[in-house]
């Protein structure tokens, strides 16, 4: 890199040039930015840390440190992390679009095998996770991101727990209603990877439906909406729910058959749906063993990454090098994606489809009208469950940093303006 471009670029922590804003979600805004390290492209979340006056949370940066370890193909790599201007900085693998953006595209036709392809690189990133006492607690499609070979990876992971919970002005956190299990909806304070499970199950059935499976404008209406998909929960099916702090009573409905929801989906697919839709979070199948489920060996088999069909990249040029941007530009400011093309990877045997019937459209205007409606959700997560002490939250000063960054590997930097 040229002197110019050094003297012209912002550059954060003096390895990262800052490029265009992507988009503002429920941590603070997100923007692009080259590693000038590796050359690569990355996404950078500006995390506020808001009333956290006294600096990074300790137990924050151990956390952190954990997911940075969090190494697999189907998660989405922390490359960095450090404190900046007061602001908690987490360095991504910048990735091209997501699954919410698949899903809402109607010129996407998504075949069984696409389907199974998604939800497998799904339960694939959970199990790592889940294996490691790590929960996600915030699985929705547009935490699901996609890259440039169609690789499905887990973004925003342990977020909602280290940085607790989020405030809903400021983003569609709301719409995690949707994917909440109901033990989340009845005030658990103890729950487990279950919750994850019941979130792919939602985005499951998101996929075979092409639309938001069961949408809640509360959190009552939210469980009224499973309960009359799959019926009022008897106590012998879910013996601890008349236990759990919100629990209310709902008259009883009866559910109905899952291939009347579904029609369709194989018999396979839909064994495996009802078990990712247990109510009892003990009976609910793990993501492990849903890997291992009749429907991911029997046919047709899941399509490869690279073939999946797909949106366009979210913002182009997909992956500019260094040497493509003009220092002159300054950090831009761009509207949210818009699906302006499709990319359609050329399939032996199978046309590409356009879809017959008109989605829902109306996702902003429903986004906006729930976003009015926001309210707080139980984002406490109980270590009982793990058989952990909960956390005490001690906080770090600047004379803690070296020792933390031989400890925790993580790169401070001067805090300078
Ligand atoms: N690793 C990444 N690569 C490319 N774009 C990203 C990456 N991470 C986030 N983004 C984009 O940045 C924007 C903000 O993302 P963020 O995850 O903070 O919020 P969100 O997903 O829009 O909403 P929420 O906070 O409710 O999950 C989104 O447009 C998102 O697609």
């Amino acid at each position: 890199m040229s002197e110019v471009d050094n003297l012209l670029t912002k550059k954060v922590a003096d390895r990262y040039l800052k490029r265009e804003v992507l988009g503002e979600g429920t941590y603070g805004v997100v923007y692009k930015a080259i590693d000038t390290k590796s050359g690569q492209v990355v996404a950078i979340k500006k995390i506020r840390l808001g009333k956290q006056k006294e600096g990074v949370n300790f137990t924050a940066l151990r956390e952190i440190k954990l997911l940075k370890e969090l190494k697999d193909p189907n998660i989405i790599e922390l490359i960095d992390a450090f404190p900046h201007k007061g602001n908690l900085h987490l360095v991504f693998e910048f990735m091209e679009t997501d699954l919410e953006a698949v899903i809402r595209d109607r010129n996407i036709f998504l075949s069984p095998a696409d389907i199974k392809s998604y939800i497998q690189m799904t339960l694939k990133g959970l199990a790592v996770c889940h294996k490691k006492w790590v929960l996600h607690r915030d699985m929705k499609p547009n935490n699901l991101l996609i890259g440039a070979h169609g690789q499905l990876k887990l973004a925003d992971f342990g977020l909602a727990r280290l940085f607790g919970s989020p405030d809903r002005r400021f983003t569609h956190q709301v719409f995690a209603r949707w994917y909440r299990a109901p033990e989340l909806l009845f005030g658990a304070k103890q729950y487990g990877p279950g919750v994850d499970v019941w979130a792919a199950a939602c985005i499951f059935a998101e996929l075979l439906l092409r639309r938001p499976f069961l949408q809640g404008n509360s959190d009552i209406d939210q469980l009224g909406k499973i309960f009359a998909a799959f019926g009022t929960p008897k106590p012998s099916q879910w013996h601890d729910m008349v236990y759990l702090p919100d629990y209310v009573e709902y008259q009883y409905v009866p559910g109905q058959s899952l291939k009347t929801l579904f029609p369709t989906a194989t018999e396979d697919c839909l064994d495996l749906l009802s078990k990712m839709f247990s109510y009892d979070p003990k009976a609910r199948i793990s993501a492990e063993q849903a890997l291992e489920h009749r429907y991911f060996s029997s046919g047709p088999p899941p399509t490869e990454p690279a073939l999946l069909p797909r949106p366009p990249p979210k913002r182009e040029p997909a992956n500019p090098r260094v040497s493509d941007l003009n220092p002159n530009d300054g950090p831009v400011v761009l509207s949210p994606p818009r699906k302006s093309r499709r990319v359609m990877p050329h399939r032996e045997g199978f046309e590409a489809n356009v879809r017959p019937e008109k989605m829902d459209d109306h996702g902003n205007e429903l986004r906006q009208a729930a976003d009015e409606r926001s309210e707080q959700v139980p984002m406490s997560l109980d270590f009982s469950v793990f058989g952990m002490n909960p956390p005490t939250r001690p906080t770090i000063n600047s004379a803690d940093r070296s020792h933390l960054k031989r400890k925790l590997d993580l790169e401070f930097q001067p805090e300078e303006e």
